[in-house]
Order: C-alpha cells, then sequence, then structure tokens
C-alpha cells in the first residue's frame, strides 16, 4: 500500500495538457484563465472627478470664481481652464485640462454664476488618468476568475477570454442493489448517492459531470459502461473496488488494457481506491462506502480535475485544538468527519464518536476531516491537531 502524498502525485500525474476555450467574458465566471488577458483600456482613460462639485485652478483659491460650464460623466466640458473661472463638475466627469483641483460641492457657497470656496481643505479629488491600470496591463493565467477579476476584465474592455475547458467527468456507479433517487427500491435494494455526491464534487473545481447509468454487478455490463465513457476527460468508477467476489471494476478495467497507476492507499477511509489510464482516458476507482468514496473525491479526484485546468490544490492545512481525547493510530492516515466550533484563539475541533465510512449523514454534518498521520501517538483534548476545512 503506498502513502497518500504518493498516492496524490500518482494521480496528478495523470493529468492530461488543459484544453484551451475562447469564451464570452459574461460566460466566465468561477472558470480558470488559461491566457493572460491584456487590458485594451486605460483607466480611468482622463483625469476624472471624484467628487460632484468644482473644477478650479488650485491658485485661484481664495477668489470669486465665475461658473462658465458644466462637465457631467459622459459629457466632457469642451473648453480649458482659465484664470478666475470653474466649470461645474460632477463625479466621473473629465477635468477639463488646466484645472487642477475639484472642491466638492458642500464646501462651495454658489451665488448666481458666482462661487467663493467656503473650506479650501481637503485633497485634489482627481483620479488621474491611468491610476487603476493601463492598455496592455496584463490578468495573469492560472486564476480562477472571480466577480472582482470579471468585473476587471470588463473595464479592460476584454469582450472574450481564453479558458481551460471544463473537463467533462463520467461517473459510473455499479451495483444491483442500486436504483436512482425516485425508484422504489426492491428487497435489498438502496438508493444510488454517491453518484450525486461526487458530481457536486467535481462541480465545485470546475469540472462538468456526466452521471451514467447504473452498472449492474456483471463483467459485461461493468465493460460497456467503461467502453462507452472513454471520450470523457476523466472517468471516475464507485464501487467494486475492494475484494469481494462481485467486486469487479479492478478486473474489467484490467481485461480492457488499463495502466494501473497504483490500487490500495495507507488511508482511512478509502483504502481501496484504484487509479491509472484506461486508454487515453485517465480513470479513478473510488471505493463504494459512500463517505470513502467522498474522502476520495477530495482528497484525489479534485486536485486531478483542478490540475487538468492548470490550477494548483490547496495543500496546507488548518490548526485546531482537539475537544475529545483520541487514540493512536493505526498505519493508515485517517480523515475523521468532525464540526468546528469557536474557539480561545483556536477553532474547537470535535471528531464525531461514530467514524463509520457509511454514515453520510455525518459526512454531511461534518465542517472538517480531521488528518492524522499514520501511526499518530494517542491525543489528549486541548493538544493542537491539523484539518482540512469541508465548508466554505
Ligand atoms: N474483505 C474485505 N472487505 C472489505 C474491505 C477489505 O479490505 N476486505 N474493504 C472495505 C472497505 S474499506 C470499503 S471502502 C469497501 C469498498 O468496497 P467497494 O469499493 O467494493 O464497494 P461496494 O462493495 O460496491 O460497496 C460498498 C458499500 O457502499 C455501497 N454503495 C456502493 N455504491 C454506492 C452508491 N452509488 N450509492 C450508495 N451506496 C453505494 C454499497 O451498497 C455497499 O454498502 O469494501 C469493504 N469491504
Ligand atoms: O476505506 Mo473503507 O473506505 O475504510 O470504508
Amino acid at each position: 500500500m503506498i502513502s497518500v502524498e504518493e498516492a496524490l502525485a500518482k494521480v496528478l500525474a495523470l493529468a492530461p495538457d488543459s484544453q484551451p476555450e475562447e469564451v464570452p467574458l459574461a460566460e466566465a465566471w468561477d472558470r480558470v484563465l488559461l491566457k493572460p488577458a491584456v487590458s485594451r483600456m486605460t483607466q480611468p482613460p482622463f483625469d476624472a472627478s471624484a467628487m460632484d462639485g468644482y473644477a478650479i485652478r488650485n491658485e485661484d483659491i481664495g477668489r470669486t470664481l465665475t461658473v462658465v460650464g458644466e462637465a457631467a460623466a459622459g459629457h466632457p466640458y469642451p473648453g480649458t481652464a482659465s484664470p478666475g473661472t470653474a466649470v461645474r463638475i460632477f463625479t466621473g466627469a473629465p477635468v477639463p485640462p488646466g484645472f487642477d483641483r475639484v472642491i466638492m460641492q458642500e464646501n462651495v457657497v454658489r451665488n448666481k454664476d458666482g462661487i467663493t470656496i467656503a473650506d479650501p481643505s481637503g485633497g485634489n479629488n482627481i483620479r488621474p488618468a491611468g491610476d487603476d491600470f493601463h492598455e496592455g496591463t496584463t490578468l495573469a493565467a492560472g486564476r480562477r476568475l472571480r466577480a472582482a477579476d470579471i468585473g476587471l476584465l470588463a473595464a479592460m474592455n476584454v469582450p472574450k477570454v481564453t479558458l481551460a475547458k471544463r473537463p467533462r467527468v463520467a461517473i459510473l456507479a455499479g451495483g444491483d442493489e442500486l436504483v436512482p433517487p425516485g425508484a422504489m427500491p426492491g428487497p435489498g435494494q438502496i438508493i444510488s448517492s454517491n453518484d450525486l455526491a461526487i458530481a457536486g464534487l467535481i462541480r465545485q473545481v470546475g469540472g462538468d459531470p456526466v452521471i451514467l447509468p447504473i452498472a449492474r454487478d456483471t463483467e459485461e455490463s461493468i465493460r460497456q459502461a467503461l467502453q462507452g465513457a472513454q471520450d470523457a476527460d476523466l472517468l471516475v468508477t464507485i464501487g467494486g473496488a475492494s475484494v469481494g467476489d462481485h467486486d469487479l471494476i479492478g478486473k474489467v478495467a484490467d481485461g480492457l488494457g488499463m495502466q494501473q497507476a497504483f490500487y490500495k492507499v495507507a488511508m482511512r477511509p478509502g483504502k481501496p481506491l484504484m487509479a491509472g489510464m484506461l486508454a487515453q482516458t485517465p480513470m479513478i476507482g473510488l471505493p463504494g462506502n459512500p463517505v470513502s468514496a467522498m474522502v476520495c473525491g477530495i482528497i484525489f479526484m479534485q486536485p486531478l480535475i483542478m490540475r487538468m485546468q492548470g490550477l494548483r490544490h490547496r495543500t496546507g492545512l488548518f490548526h485546531a485544538r482537539l475537544a475529545t481525547d483520541l487514540p493512536a493510530e493505526g498505519p493508515r492516515q485517517h480523515y475523521l468527519r468532525a464540526t468546528i466550533e469557536d474557539g480561545d484563539g483556536l477553532p474547537l475541533i470535535r471528531p464525531f464518536s461514530s467514524q463509520d465510512s457509511a454514515r453520510l449523514s455525518l459526512m454531511a454534518d461534518a465542517d472538517a476531516l480531521l488528518v492524522r498521520k499514520p501511526g499518530e501517538a494517542a491525543r489528549k483534548a486541548g493538544d493542537i491537531v491539523e484539518f482540512l476545512p469541508l465548508r466554505g
């Protein structure tokens, strides 16, 4: 059995190069910029007023000035400054050439066409041209575009961007006991939940999940499903990964010529994880227990999907204070489902007393996975431990 770190490195090595795609900016939110975007604008394009008030010449302060015209956003004043004059100006309007200050209107007394400045304190209230960015400024590639990035690109007058294609991820759940949500389970049957949960994890990191029909526990059913899914960018199977007579994924994939990168990882839950290449398609075989499938999805599948878009996954863990004693660990890295509460200085982490890898209700209530190293010694309440957050 290999370690989590080794397994992750082998999974990431399966990632093909990111594929570029030109996309209208309006559809680019939360997707990954693959080529740097270059600004076609200088912002602001002109010296712009930051206040509603009067454009004046600094050296005219103390005089009564004649208001000779108006500049509003989108409506520049056509002239230039001359001594003893002011221009009525509004926020966002170009400051006419020769004026070097805007006095906010609250600090001005107006009398017909004349103004006097009641309070000359404060700054010049002018945003110089190019204060924000210039034509040719680039937004670097490799970032997942947030709302502010989209706004910035719009301001840069970049109507289309080159993004990484969303990896299409085929999800194959298998098992004679499984029926889809909404169906009536027969004797011994349950509802297939893993495929939908895994689809959620795929969406969370920018992938495009395609849920395939549930495969039966026969070699033929699994073979057909695997063969039909090879046009996906990534193939994720769930279940049938262990050693039972009906656990056929490894056997069938092997028969189809899968190049296995590894089978079995020293982790809890998630031991019977498998990964490799099926022809040109990377494949991850997740274990069937619902929590095991999700934990492996978070630790291995999500980083792979991020890598396929040219992104790095988060590597660091967070620190918390343990709320309860914990026994020594065995030889596998343990991911305990836990809640997080506010604590004194550090958050308080409280692992659930049951860590059964079939209990989805606990996974749904968990705020974090408390990560314990293989062979870690017993811990006392109050000790500092590491966790991976599951929310936000
Ligand atoms: N003799 C051994 N038995 C088992 C071992 C072992 O080392 N030796 N490992 C256990 C561990 S750990 C896990 S994890 C499971 C993994 O088994 P499989 O990947 O073969 O998964 P299945 O047997 O198909 O299913 C396990 C469990 O999960 C339920 N399941 C499967 N798919 C779904 C789905 N889409 N939605 C909801 N629930 C699903 C399935 O009904 C089973 O209850 O093996 C242990 N056994
Ligand atoms: O790995 Mo199993 O995933 O321990 O339940």
